[in-house]
């Protein structure tokens, strides 16, 4: 008895079973139907590589490693495409190069719809969703959404039609009973399909997942595979690395693109993975999983097949597909047929010359679900989602050009993007429990404490020693403060903004912008809330003037070690940053001038000082407190050595000091560092791919 399975996606699915003329049809179809209809209309992509090879540079030495071996394949609009095969086959680094996200190191062409790719406008007609989600935890659905269709769609889009595309998208995906639920709390699965939501708000032609079942039960891949089994249905080229599916999952994927030790062993319908190598001799047991043999053989379980298998599909330039007949096996025995089978070229920049001969578009394109759609791979899967629209045709290839053709590299302004991210950091910062509460009540606490223990010694003669120990153990406390907050959270930043960068949500100069700005309020109200505090306590002189370079000196310090921690955080892991910075950070605070005065330090030492900000925002406090004709000290003992606040400015070497120098060579520093921080970024962000 034959079973045909059609499936669409729908958390709410209901099985029915008809038998019609003998055969029994199991139909899950949707309780309502779920189709998108508001997003923006984009042309549908066709995507095919010839002789892909990808090598690295292994080591110190020149040895270099071959990843892709010249590998062929095309991946068609409308289909749902896996890319299979063992571990470390090249799967991941195949995926890479498709979506973009490696460039160097690679040779042979990549062709969208038979023209050369243009990465650049190739990046706006795609979307790559990475394998751990890279949502941010302290945002609402709702409001995730709010954030991607601010960046994505184009600032003239009206809030209600955001809205409409925000609600629509979340219906589909099942996820509009979890608008008000934190990202945080989401399900595995939740959080994937939030993910394909975000990216699906400006309706990219194109999406390549990788692994996007890891993580998931039985039932989560399931709905994951149906979802993206619909996105493919809308005339979306879905493709996605995938390690070994059930054979449940397997028959859900149209078209399978298998790669053993960098070379393609299989590509065409999933359908006849089982005939075709039953043709050359590999016979699938039966009941077995057709994904677990084409894995085991590719391993070598059944003997060493693998040159066989890349010879018959020609590494990728054959496509096995539904309703052709088989391609004729090579002999490869036969010297002739090697040398035929070699020299079969492809012309690379015409994926229209792909050996696949059944689906070829004949240029009435139509369009569903916002994407333009050949109506022949629509008849092809018969798949009742499919409502062709006659009345809006187009030509693929000059709505590509047309696409192509704007020349902005984002949706909105570098202002928009800017107000965006700022807004949604602000709303982080809120939400951070340790960002901002942990943060105010460690200044308060530590603020009471220092007052304490240094208790009215602000002008007491017999005690400068102790309020100079003071005014160095606030720039101490204030350095170590701000810099490791930004040391441990900026990092964990960077998954997001890698994604969100790559898929052109903003452009890394708005963003960084609005995260250096972000903070500044927050750090300087925790800043004056520390030093009111410790200023009354301690009995610092009560004059504004003094106050207002205290508190200045005190400002600039936490916002120059700040921007210590975003260098660090930029530059490397939270592991590393945490050890590093606070080494990195003992010269400054040797040459501080609280330890050893200017002119105690060796001549060939003394450029530290001159780079160490410690030293001029010690200095700073120290001339705020002593300098500008401040009166003498009262003294309660018999003899009080700094009782003339000259004596001490003298004794640290600063009579000749200047503040405003100080507060100069501080905003200067902050530049440098803001600047040497985006600098970093830029560097990561390149380095990673
Ligand atoms: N930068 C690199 N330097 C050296 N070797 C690399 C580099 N990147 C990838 N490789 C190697 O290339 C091979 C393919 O890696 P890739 O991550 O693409 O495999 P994969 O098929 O995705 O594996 P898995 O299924 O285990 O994720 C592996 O052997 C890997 O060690």
């Amino acid at each position: 008895m034959k079973v045909d399975k059609e499936l669409c996606v729908s958390e709410e699915a209901k099985p029915m079973i008809s038998d019609r003329k003998g055969s029994l049809k199991v139909t899950i179809t949707p309780a309502q139907h779920k189709t998108l209809t508001h997003l923006p209309k984009r042309p549908p992509v066709d995507l095919a590589f010839t002789d892909l090879t990808y090598k690295v540079q292994e080591g110190r030495k020149s040895n270099v490693k071959t990843i892709l071996k010249s590998v062929s394949g095309r991946l068609r609009s409308g289909e749902l495409t896996a890319i299979m095969g063992p571990s470390g086959a090249g799967k991941s680094t195949l995926l890479n190069i498709l979506t973009g996200y490696k460039t160097s190191g690679m040779e042979g062409s990549i062709t969208v719809n038979g023209m050369e790719r243009n990465l650049s406008s190739f990046r706006k007609l795609s979307c790559y969703i990475m394998q751990d989600n890279q949502l941010h935890g302290n945002l609402t659905v709702e409001e995730a959404m709010a954030v991607a269709t601010a960046l994505k769609l184009p600032s003239a889009t009206t809030r209600a039609d955001k809205e409409e595309v925000i609600q629509e998208i979340l219906e589909t995906l099942g996820l509009s009973e979890h608008h008000k639920t934190m990202t945080s709390n989401l399900s595995g699965g939740q959080k994937k399909r939030l993910s394909i939501a975000l990216e699906l708000v400006n309706n990219p032609p194109i999406m390549f997942f990788d692994e996007p079942t890891s993580g998931l039960d039985s039932s989560s891949c399931f709905q994951c595979i149906s979802l993206l089994k619909t996105l493919a249905r809308g005339g979306r080229t879905i493709i996605c690395t995938i390690h070994q599916p059930s054979a449940r999952l397997f028959e859900m994927f149209d078209h399978l693109y298998t790669l053993a030790d960098g070379q393609c062993v299989y590509q065409g319908s999933t359908g006849r993975l089982v005939e075709w190598l039953g043709s050359l001799g590999l016979q699938c047991p039966s009941y077995h999983n057709p994904a677990s043999f084409i894995i085991e053989v590719s391993c070598g379980e059944y003997g060493d097949n693998t040159g066989k298998l890349v010879r018959a599909i020609e590494n990728g330039k054959n496509d096995i597909r539904t309703g052709m007949p088989l391609p004729k096996p090579l002999d490869y025995n036969n010297k002739q047929d090697m040398e035929a089978s070699l020299k079969n070229g492809w012309d690379k920049n015409d994926a229209t010359q792909f050996k696949d001969k059944e689906v070829n578009g004949n240029g009435n394109a139509n369009i569903q679900n916002g994407i333009m759609q050949y109506s022949d791979v629509a008849r092809e899967k018969g798949d009742l989602l499919v409502q062709v629209d006659t009345e809006k045709q187009d030509n693929v290839e000059v709505a590509l050009l047309g696409t192509e053709a704007s020349p902005r590299r984002y949706a909105t302004s570098e202002l928009v993007q800017f107000w965006v991210v700022l807004k949604r950091t602000l709303l982080f910062s809120r939400r951070d429990w340790t960002l901002m509460y942990l943060r105010l009540f460690a200044h308060i606490l530590v603020g009471f404490l220092i007052g304490a223990l240094y208790y009215d010694i602000g002008d007491d003669g017999s005690k400068v020693l102790s309020n100079l120990g003071f005014l160095f153990f606030n720039m101490l406390f204030l350095m170590y403060t701000s810099m490791t907050i930004t040391i441990l959270s900026f990092p964990l930043e960077m998954p997001v903004l890698v994604k969100e960068h790559f898929n052109r949500w903003y452009s890394l100069r708005s963003y960084y912008l609005a995260i250096t700005v972000s903070d500044i309020p927050f750090q300087a109200i925790f800043c004056i809330i520390y030093v009111v505090i410790v200023y009354l306590l301690t009995s610092q002189p009560l004059e504004w003037f003094r106050f207002s370079m205290f508190l200045s000196s005190c400002l600039l310090i936490a916002f120059v070690a700040q921007s210590v921690g975003l260098v660090v955080g930029a530059a490397m892991n939270v592991q590393n940053g945490v050890f590093l910075a606070p080494v990195m950070s003992v010269p400054f605070l040797l040459f501080s001038g609280f330890f050893v005065s200017f002119n105690a330090i060796p001549v060939y030492l003394r450029w530290i000082t001159y780079v160490s900000y410690i030293r001029y925002g010690f200095e700073g406090t120290a001339l705020a407190t002593y300098a500008f004709n401040r009166t003498k000290l009262q003294c309660h003992q018999v003899y009080c050595h700094f009782k003339n606040p000259e004596t001490i400015l003298e004794e640290l070497d600063m009579m000749n000091a200047d503040f405003t120098l100080d507060i100069a060579a501080l905003c200067l520093i902050f530049l440098v560092l803001r600047v040497s921080a985006f600098l970093f970024l830029r560097w990561k962000l390149r380095s990673t791919r």
